[in-house]
């Protein structure tokens, strides 16, 4: 039995898919123009489709699972489960204005024509805010819209904001923030969720290990204490003594986000010849 993962054939999430699934330690040989591959050491079929198509071929059970932003899960409305964030694909899904406009509040949205790809999640947004606009729906060069006259305002995705800024759109709304999910079907039987639970223990652990770094310092005995104190690790800190007596070195394990503050600290601590080292693998 193969699980059958769908992902998308070319666009935003296309490469941080496969290394993805690369770093899980799943050989695929993706050729160019490849619609469908087998992993050579796991059991997974791989399909490449367009990001749109992803909802329903899962749905059905055309694919098992799929890789998708949850933009789109959204947008599609199937009958889906979101197993795993997956921690790429990162945008948010924003009305935008003329930079020209004042913009109060979503009421000022009412009578508006707004161009967007995604009139599902727009139309439930304004519902749930009592604006009446019109919803104008293209697939495409969203932001266009307004300088070309087709509309007053849009929704499109958004991250830099720099498509907003040469279009001379200004961000108004954020609606929603996305980023791409490991989605299943609903009916998998016992075998596909074995597999299934093999994948996420392997995306899980290197999704911690994208978010954290392995640190080793000196650090003269005297001031070990405090060090220790500012070291969170996975149980506690390794400390090992170095030859020149005195001194030690100590290991432990950062968070990314909490990295730099810490460093700080540790210097100011007493700590000497830094080293950060990524972690391939991270399983607790
Ligand atoms: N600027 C961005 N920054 C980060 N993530 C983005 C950005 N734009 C889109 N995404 C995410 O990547 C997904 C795919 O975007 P892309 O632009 O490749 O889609 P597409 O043109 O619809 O592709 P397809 O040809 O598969 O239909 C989006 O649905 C969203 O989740
Ligand atoms: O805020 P920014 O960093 O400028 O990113 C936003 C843009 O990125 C996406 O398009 P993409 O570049 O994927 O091209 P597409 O229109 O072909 O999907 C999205 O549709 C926006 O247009
Ligand atoms: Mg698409």
């Amino acid at each position: 039995m193969k699980l059958k993962i769908a992902i998308q054939k070319s666009g935003r999430l296309h490469e941080d898919s496969i290394k993805l699934l690369k770093e899980c330690g799943i050989d695929i040989n993706n050729g160019v123009n490849k619609l469908k591959t087998e992993a050579s050491n796991f059991p997974l079929e791989v399909f490449f489709l367009r990001d749109d198509d992803i909802p329903q071929y899962v749905e059905d059970g055309v694919a098992d699972i799929g890789m998708v932003g949850e933009n789109v899960v959204l947008e599609k409305n199937r009958q889906v489960q979101e197993v795993e964030k997956l921690g790429f694909g990162k945008c948010r899904l924003s009305v935008a204005v003329s930079k020209t406009v004042e913009y109060t509040g979503v009421q000022d949205l009412a009578g508006l024509r707004i161009a967007t790809s995604y009139p599902v999640i727009v139309e439930q947004f304004l519902q749930k805010n009592n604006v009446q606009a019109e919803i104008h729906e293209i697939s495409g060069s969203v932001e266009i819209a307004p300088g070309i006259g087709l509309a007053d305002a849009i929704c499109d995705l958004v991250s830099s904001g720099s498509t907003l800024f040469m279009n001379g759109l200004k961000e108004a709304e954020v609606i929603l923030k996305s980023q791409a999910v490991l989605i299943a079907n609903k009916g998998l039987d016992a075998a596909q969720q074995q597999v299934l639970n093999k994948l996420l223990f392997r995306i899980q652990a290197v999704k911690k290990a994208r978010n954290n770094k392995y640190i080793l310092l000196n650090a003269p005995n005297n001031k070990l204490d405090e060090i220790i104190r500012l070291l969170p690790g996975m149980k506690s800190p390794t400390v090992l003594p170095l030859a020149e007596e005195g001194w030690s070195s100590v290991h432990s394990v950062l968070n990314e986000n909490d990295f730099w503050d810490i460093i700080e600290s540790l210097k100011a601590a007493g700590a000497q010849g830094i080293l950060v080292v990524p972690i391939e693998k991270m399983i607790i």
